[in-house]
């Protein structure tokens, strides 16, 4: 975790990320935003079990907000980042693989064509929350070999069953693509973006 706190002078409150995703960790850390990690203990599925009305962008929104109020309700004084990650495809929802033989099923399903990733994040303070946002990349698959899906599976392994898409853009998964349309963060989770932003608005970071 960053120990140099970027804040203006006399300090801020905590940052807490609500989040298990070591990615959302190393984009913080990289970006040099000092915060702790307190993973929501949040049931997803019933989130999305009674959440039918909502698009994709709309569910990630949902889901972030439901991790950042699950640990802001815990912690009176620090301000709690939620985020949440979902995966559009063929008019439907696809959540992470759970084993890399589905991992390699989901990906030849995918090659070829477009999915879309929505990466929604949201702040709580007191159990109330202050803001959230979305933002969407249009994923272009180009149609790959069985002998390169193999190769990339054997290479990447069980680390891909973290990840929504059973792919990592940063690592060799860049391959699979032929172009993403939209922000490199918002791929691996977060829209970092938005979220500096209001950082800085709220006071949480220096302007
Ligand atoms: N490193 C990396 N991670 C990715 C990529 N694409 C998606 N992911 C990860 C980010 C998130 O950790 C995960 C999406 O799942 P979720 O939004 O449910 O978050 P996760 O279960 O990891 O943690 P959380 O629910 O926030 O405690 O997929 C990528 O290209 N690279």
């Amino acid at each position: 975790m960053s120990d140099i706190s970027l804040s203006s002078p006399g300090g801020r409150e905590t940052l807490i990320l609500a989040s298990k995703s070591a990615a959302r960790r190393a984009m913080l850390e990289n970006a040099g935003v000092p915060f702790e990690v307190r993973v929501a203990g949040v049931d997803e599925d019933a989130i999305k079990a009674v959440s039918t009305d909502l698009d994709p962008a709309g569910l990630a929104v949902r889901l972030a907000e439901a991790k950042a109020l699950a640990v802001s309700r815990d912690d009176e004084t620090a301000w709690v980042l939620g985020s949440d990650q979902t995966l559009a495809f063929d008019g439907g929802l696809i959540s992470k693989a759970k084993s890399l033989d589905a991992a390699r099923e989901r990906l030849k399903s995918m090659r070829g064509r477009i999915h879309h990733l929505h990466s929604g994040a949201a702040l709580a303070v007191k159990g109330e929350i202050v803001w959230s946002g979305v933002d969407t990349v249009e994923m272009r698959m180009r149609d790959f070999s069985d002998a390169f899906l193999d190769a990339y599976l054997a290479a990447e392994g069980e680390a891909l069953l973290a990840c929504v898409g059973s792919y990592r853009l940063e690592g060799m998964g860049s391959q699979l693509f032929a172009a993403i349309d939209g922000d490199y963060f918002t791929v691996l989770g977060l829209p970092l973006w938005p979220v500096l932003a209001e950082l800085r608005r709220a006071g949480v970071l220096s302007a």
